[in-house]
């Protein structure tokens, strides 16, 4: 027989004390099934309440909303909870719902890093023997995965993710908190141990409309989600990580600042970049510990320090997790890896397809290399036409050499979109096929040097016009150190 639930059991009262026995939860009405509670939530382009009829006609049981989808249904023969906020209402629904979670959890937020941070925290805690994942932009990954559709999934979906992790015995879970995900309510009824913070620069304006709301949703990790006995881990060297700590402080939570700030609790002392990675000297508690990071950037540091000081502030022994950290690898196609030369020039394929970020990438390069950056990249079609030249010109500003190739045209002519990249970096070399181009900017490689591979990261396909064809760039560049260097 299927599981049911009274409304009690979920947390929730139904007007005039309507009992109702709950089979499943939904947010969409063409999800609901017999005995089903459906929350119908106020949206963006619509409210959940206009199809409440959908809803109750596939069986919903009870409908849960606020005021207005209240107002909007009128009399129903269900139950019907009005909450101030629904979303809140919902997630711990669905938390009592699926009733089983990790033991040990903590979630980390920011504008960038997150899925670098919670990768490192579960790589950490797997290093360290137990049975971990990290849900995120990449999925859920680690010692038991799925898809997730979303960085910080729907309640009901991250609910039921963390009851059948829970049940296939993993113990130990890192998320990615989203300022969609936080402002949606869709961390609330997750028991954290510690909270992380990157940092914050703007984005997302389009949903969040102020820089001010933006800043509100990611702070309500902090001011609400974190209980009273969890752990802020704050990134200090970020312009705004003093108020966060200082809004965790007043809440009377125990902080740990992280970074190459002198008021660090895990301070990073000093960096030394080289080829390959870099060596890292770190305080904690008054002993110092010298980590070698085969991470490229200077910012991966500080993502590393974020994720050690998550997985100590949950309960680990900072000596164990310092001895880890130079097993961490990064997330795929961001900053990867891919090949070295016989002669020890190193490849890398980063996922930057926009200006900034293909300015960020060649400057996070840039202590780590003796000699010249190469870089090969194209822009995709039927895109943003204005970021062509200007990623040419970042291009041109941050690298020694360029190739400008092809990257997913789809349907438009590729020689005019290489065209508009050309017009602002004049001195690159044209190169129309991208695995050519890869093959002659790893040929363009001496002692000392690097190569950027630039836009797909750890996609695996070349559009062009309808039809994807396999293209790999971490695959394309070890060929072309076969092809030049014979295998090695
Ligand atoms: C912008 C945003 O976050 N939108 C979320 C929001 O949708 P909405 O307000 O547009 O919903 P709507 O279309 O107005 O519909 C209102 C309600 O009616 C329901 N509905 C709609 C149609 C129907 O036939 N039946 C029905 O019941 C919808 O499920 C919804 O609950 O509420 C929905 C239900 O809770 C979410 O699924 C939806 O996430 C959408 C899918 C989404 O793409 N969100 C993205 C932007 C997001 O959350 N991204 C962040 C990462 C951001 C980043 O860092 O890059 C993430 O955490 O993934
Ligand atoms: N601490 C950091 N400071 C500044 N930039 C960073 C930092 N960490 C990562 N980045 C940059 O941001 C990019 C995205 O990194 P990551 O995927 O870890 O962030 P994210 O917050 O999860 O973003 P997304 O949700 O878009 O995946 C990286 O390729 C890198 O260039």
């Amino acid at each position: 027989m299927a599981r049911s639930k009274a409304l009690a059991d979920l947390g929730l009262t139904a007007r005039g004390g309507r009992e109702a026995r709950i089979c499943g939860l939904a947010v969409d009405s063409r999800d609901v099934r017999e005995g089903f509670l459906f929350a119908a939530l106020p949206g963006q382009h619509a409210h959940g309440a206009r199809f409440v009829e959908t809803a109750l006609a596939q069986g919903a049981a009870a409908i849960l909303t606020d005021a207005k989808g209240a107002a909007l249904i009128g009399a129903v023969d269900a139950a019907l909870i009005v909450a101030e906020d629904p979303r809140q209402s919902l997630a711990g629904a669905a938390a009592l719902w699926f009733g089983a979670q990790p033991g040990t959890m903590v979630a980390v937020t920011g504008t960038n890093g997150k899925t670098s941070v919670a990768t490192f925290a579960r790589q950490i805690w797997m290093r360290l023997g137990h049975a971990a994942i990290n849900i995120g932009t990449t999925g859920v990954e680690g010692a038991w995965t799925a898809p997730s559709p979303h960085t910080t999934p729907e309640p009901i979906t991250l609910h039921r993710i963390l009851a059948e992790a829970a049940q296939a015995g993993i113990t130990h879970a890192a998320m990615e908190a989203s300022s969609h995900g936080l402002d949606q309510r869709r961390l609330d009824g997750v028991h954290l141990k510690a909270a992380g913070f990157t940092n914050f620069t703007q984005d997302h304006l389009d949903y969040h409309r102020t820089f001010e709301a933006y800043y509100d949703a990611k702070m309500g990790l902090f001011d609400r989600l974190l209980p009273p006995d969890g752990v802020a881990v704050v990134n200090l060297d970020d312009a705004h990580g003093p108020d966060v700590a200082r809004r965790a402080a007043q809440r009377g939570l125990a902080t740990m600042g992280v970074g190459l700030s002198a008021r660090a609790d895990l301070r990073i002392l000093a960096r030394r970049f080289d080829a390959t990675g870099q060596e890292v000297r770190l305080e904690w508690k008054g002993a110092a510990h010298q980590v070698r990071l085969n991470l490229v950037g200077g910012f991966q540091a500080q993502n590393v320090a974020l994720a050690a000081g998550l997985v100590i502030g949950a309960g680990a022994p900072a000596r164990a997790v310092f001895e880890v950290l130079p097993d961490l690898v990064g997330v795929r196609g961001r900053m990867q890896l891919a090949a070295t030369r016989r002669n020890g020039a190193a490849i890398y394929v980063d996922y930057a397809h926009t200006p900034d970020a293909v300015a960020t990438a060649l400057q996070a390069l840039r202590p780590h290399v003796m000699g010249r950056i190469v870089v090969v990249f194209g822009a995709g079609g039927d895109r943003d036409r204005t970021k062509r030249p200007l990623m040419g010109a970042a291009a041109a500003a941050h690298a020694d050499i360029c190739f400008v190739t092809d990257d997913n045209p789809r349907s438009e002519d590729p020689a005019a979109i290489r065209a508009e990249i050309l017009a602002a970096c004049p001195d690159a070399t044209e190169v129309a096929d991208r695995a050519e181009a890869i093959l002659r900017g790893v040929d363009a490689l001496g002692p000392g040097d690097a190569l950027l591979i630039a836009g797909k990261g750890h996609e695996t396909g070349q559009v062009i016009g309808s039809d994807v064809f396999p293209f790999d760039d971490v695959e394309q560049a070890s060929v072309a150190v076969a092809a030049l260097d014979g295998v090695i």
